[in-house]
């Protein structure tokens, strides 16, 4: 089901919000981009995939809340080491990122360090949470990235950090998703509560400032 969907209000379930996460996939070419999105969506690995670039939509229920899913599985559009380039239509639709390596590929991480910089560099630094993704964790023989490498680049970055096999497991794969939401979630409260902080103190630098005039 391909849905292209731009818009990030909370739609009402019941008398509940149900709360839209747009998530974005980047990552350098094969490392398993739709392989995490088709396992996530029907819990399946079907092996080969199409080029098609979509936004594909899961509906799930965290906490009682329910979350819907809008997940944007992007091609690179570079083949090769080089770094893949944002545009700004992803960095303005995403509320989440998924920036996946795979452990068998030094270059695909060089790729994911890039691409970090770039976020890093258009938006405020926590201002999108990111979650790390090591995948082909199945690939242990052919592993060229440690576990310890892509743990410390997370944690440079205050990024999330996992290592999975789309190939494997649909468990690890469905916690890298659910730990972005949360963090999705975490972000947005703190926009709201520093938002709140803003206007008191708009509304006491008024108040004094009309005072001080008078
Ligand atoms: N062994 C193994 N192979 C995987 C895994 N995940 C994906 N693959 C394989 O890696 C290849 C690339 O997977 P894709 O999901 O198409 O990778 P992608 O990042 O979407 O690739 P692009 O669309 O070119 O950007 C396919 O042959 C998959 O079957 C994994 O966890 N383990």
């Amino acid at each position: 089901m391909m849905v292209v969907v731009n818009s990030r209000v909370e739609a009402t379930e019941g008398n509940q919000q149900r709360v839209e996460a747009n998530i974005l996939l980047l990552g350098a070419h094969n490392v398993g981009k739709s392989a995490l999105t088709v396992r996530f969506l029907t819990r399946r690995f079907i092996g080969e995939y199409g080029d098609i670039e979509s936004v594909y939509s899961r509906v799930d229920r965290i906490d009682g809340q329910g979350i819907c899913f809008n997940i944007w599985d992007s091609q690179c559009s570079q083949v090769g080491d080089t770094c893949c380039s944002l545009s700004d239509k992803h960095l303005q639709w995403a509320d989440g990122m998924i920036l996946v390596y795979s452990i068998c590929d030094r270059s695909s991480f060089e790729v994911v360090r890039q691409q970090l910089q770039q976020i890093r560099r258009s938006r405020k630094p926590s201002s999108v949470p990111v979650v790390i993704v090591g995948n082909k964790r199945d690939l242990q023989r052919h592993r060229s990235v440690s576990s310890e490498e892509g743990r410390l680049l997370a944690l440079s970055q205050q990024c999330g950090f996992f290592e999975v096999s789309a190939a494997e497991a649909y468990h690890g794969v469905l916690l890298v998703f659910h730990r972005l939401v949360d963090l999705v979630r975490e972000t947005r409260a703190l926009r709201k509560t520093n938002a709140g902080v803003r206007g008191i103190v708009r509304s006491v630098s008024a108040v004094f400032g009309k005072k001080r005039a008078e």
